[in-house]
């Protein structure tokens, strides 16, 4: 785990400063692809969507990527994208395309490390290697590295490409859909990892309490309506999901985000349950990887990198969100 420095990798771990909680980067690449190739609501023009252009970089374990790996998938891009897996160990020159640990290799250049992607996009990158990375084979550069924004691409710029018009930021409900993104992302998506990765029990504790309050709203949101902002799904509940199909295997013992596990609330359950099975999700998730990456690669949390074996969940069972919706 590492980060470059004017284009030089430097393995180190995460600095917590001296309250102890995490203050995660920003994301600094952040080009837009648009339909026309006009500029998106920042970075340069000239990102025209086109098929076979673009090449995602992910890691089957990282929530963030998910969300892109889960947009590519429901917005029907799989043959106008493609994409390439990083191993699932990020350890001391941080993500690599090792087969040995499931990556599928880098299909573009045959790189080792997903740093020399960055170093290629700019050769005095200073910053944090991250993933999921939207690549230009075109231009050869990135066109952007924060997967909030590459889902929202994905979502609208290729729709005269694929025909499908799905819409999971439909206008109407845009005001809803920010409120419970801001409220997910700050005390859920990235409230686990101030969890874990805190380094004095205040800011753990603080973060944990904040983390139990949003799930307990959003248990509560899902008792009145099937999905977060109504009867639609929309990127809202894709955001959240991420999180939640990882909390129980990861989150809860290696984060130390134990006060319930996300089985024990009955509409968080259900729904998780639900969105797992929705056509083409499933095909998403490794298990294996989500776990081994978590528990090996972060040797600061866990110095032994034992993977533990269970727990043993069954995502397929029923959910009851058909019926909740009659109620
Ligand atoms: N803001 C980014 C965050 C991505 C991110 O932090 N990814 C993690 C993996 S889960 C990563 O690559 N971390 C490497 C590091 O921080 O050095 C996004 O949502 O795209």
């Amino acid at each position: 785990m590492g980060l470059l420095v004017q284009g030089k990798w430097q393995d180190k771990w995460y600095n917590t400063g001296s309250d102890g909680d995490f203050k995660r980067e920003a994301a600094q690449l952040r080009n837009w692809i648009t339909a026309d190739g006009s500029a998106g609501p920042s970075g340069q023009a000239g990102f025209q969507a086109e098929s076979g252009r673009y090449h995602l970089y992910v890691s089957l374990a990282c929530p963030w990527a998910h969300r892109t790996l889960i947009f590519r998938k429901l917005k029907g891009l799989e043959s106008h994208i493609g994409v390439s897996v990083v191993s699932t160990d990020m350890l001391d020159q941080g993500w690599s395309f090792d087969s040995q640990t499931g990556s599928t290799g880098d299909s573009l250049y045959g790189l080792h490390h997903l740093h020399e992607l960055y170093t290629r996009n700019q050769s005095n990158y200073s910053g944090r290697v991250t993933v999921p990375v939207l690549w230009d084979k075109t231009r050869e550069t990135i066109v952007n590295n924060e997967s909030s924004e590459i889902i929202r691409m994905f979502n609208s710029a290729f729709n005269h490409i694929t025909g499908n018009h799905d819409d999971y930021y439909p206008e109407s409900h845009r005001t809803a859909i920010d409120a419970v993104n801001d409220d997910v992302y700050s005390n859920i998506n990235n409230g686990v990892y101030r969890c874990g990765f805190a380094t004095s029990q205040t800011a753990y504790e603080q973060a944990y309490t904040n983390l139990f309050a949003a799930l307990a709203r959003m248990e509560h949101r899902l008792g009145q309506h099937r999905y977060l902002t109504g009867d639609q799904i929309t990127e809202a509940d894709w955001r959240l999901f991420t999180t939640l199909i990882r909390f129980d295997s990861v989150y809860y013992g290696h984060f130390k985000c134990n006060q319930a596990q996300i089985e024990s609330y009955p509409n968080l359950s259900h729904y998780l349950r639900e969105l797992y099975q929705w056509s083409g999700v499933s095909d998403t998730i490794d298990f294996d990887q989500i776990k081994r990456h978590y528990y090996f690669s972060h040797t600061t949390i866990n110095p032994t990198q034992i993977v533990p074996l269970g727990p043993r969940l069954d995502y397929q069972r029923p959910h009851n969100r058909e019926t909740l919706l009659q109620a």
